[in-house]
């Protein structure tokens, strides 16, 4: 980072009244919004045309190191009771990626689904969520980071078309490899080389908050069944996923488009 970088981070810390000028103080920026700002920082300008080098320990280190607040980030979190979750755009991450508040209903949880090739680094704000980890309907049953019908592939993942081939593997149920609780202040990390995934919300009464980074992982382009279709980054967020059938392994492509609220206005 250069020496101008440095100066405009350090200067949001610090509230540098300009008397001179009559300028207003400048409102000190509370700490859930520093940590956009530190993940902005991170994430760097918006020049670059994938995010291969984000560096995913660092992002998980300041959304470690905040403190969740409520009264901080709840202009973001609109609960609504009559969906799974509301998924609220906090910030667009200099147009590499986006800042989620997710706002989990109680007792209920996402379909399973991949996640578009992108890396997505969560938080609990508010009460726990419990994730399901799957394997790919493909992958093999010795090697979960292999893929049982295209041995050159790396590993199964959104752009890794044969995982929809339940024609030539035959219907499969999903694999659970893992169940994780999350509680408050923790956070994780998934991506498609780990696998599938679903959260829920297991309390009976009181809702969850989740804050959800997503980014693009090693490529910026997937394919969505026969269309090869360029994305831009940030892709999972707004572009969708796919979601799939635990007894099948079927998958089904979801728009995800649209956003419950952005920047804390209800849309
Ligand atoms: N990845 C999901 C939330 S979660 O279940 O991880 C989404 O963005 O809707
Ligand atoms: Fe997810």
């Amino acid at each position: 980072m250069d020496s101008t970088n440095n100066m405009t981070s350090n200067s949001k810390a610090g509230s540098i009244h300009d008397s001179a000028r009559g300028s207003p103080d400048p409102v000190p920026m509370d700490a859930f919004h520093n940590l956009v700002q530190e993940i902005n920082d991170i994430l760097g300008p918006s020049n670059g045309i994938d995010s291969a080098d984000v560096d995913v320990d660092e992002l998980k280190k300041v959304m470690l190191d905040y403190r969740s607040v409520e009264d901080e980030w709840s202009k973001y979190a609109f609960a609504d009771h009559s969906r799974a979750y509301t998924r609220n755009l906090v910030d667009r991450g200099n147009g590499k990626a986006n800042l989620l508040v997710l706002v989990w209903t109680p007792g209920e949880a996402s379909p399973i689904h991949d996640h578009a090739n992108a890396h997505c680094v969560m938080k609990i704000l508010k009460g726990s969520l419990t994730e399901t980890l799957y394997g790919w309907p493909c992958q093999r049953p010795d090697s979960p980071t292999s893929c049982a019908t295209a041995p050159d592939s790396v590993y199964p993942s959104t752009q890794h078309t044969c995982s929809a081939r339940t024609q030539i593997m035959g219907p499969k149920e999903l694999a659970v490899l893992k169940e994780t609780t999350y509680g408050r202040e923790q956070v994780t990390y998934m991506s498609d080389q780990l696998g599938l995934h679903r959260m829920a919300n297991p309390s009976k009464d009181e809702v969850a908050v989740s804050l959800h980074l997503y980014t693009v992982s090693v490529v910026s382009r997937f394919m969505l069944d026969a269309e090869l279709i360029i994305l831009q980054p940030p892709n999972a967020a707004k572009h969708g996923c796919h979601i799939f059938d635990p007894k099948t392994g079927k998958k089904t492509h979801v728009s995800q488009g649209h956003f419950y609220s952005e920047l804390g206005v209800k849309m």
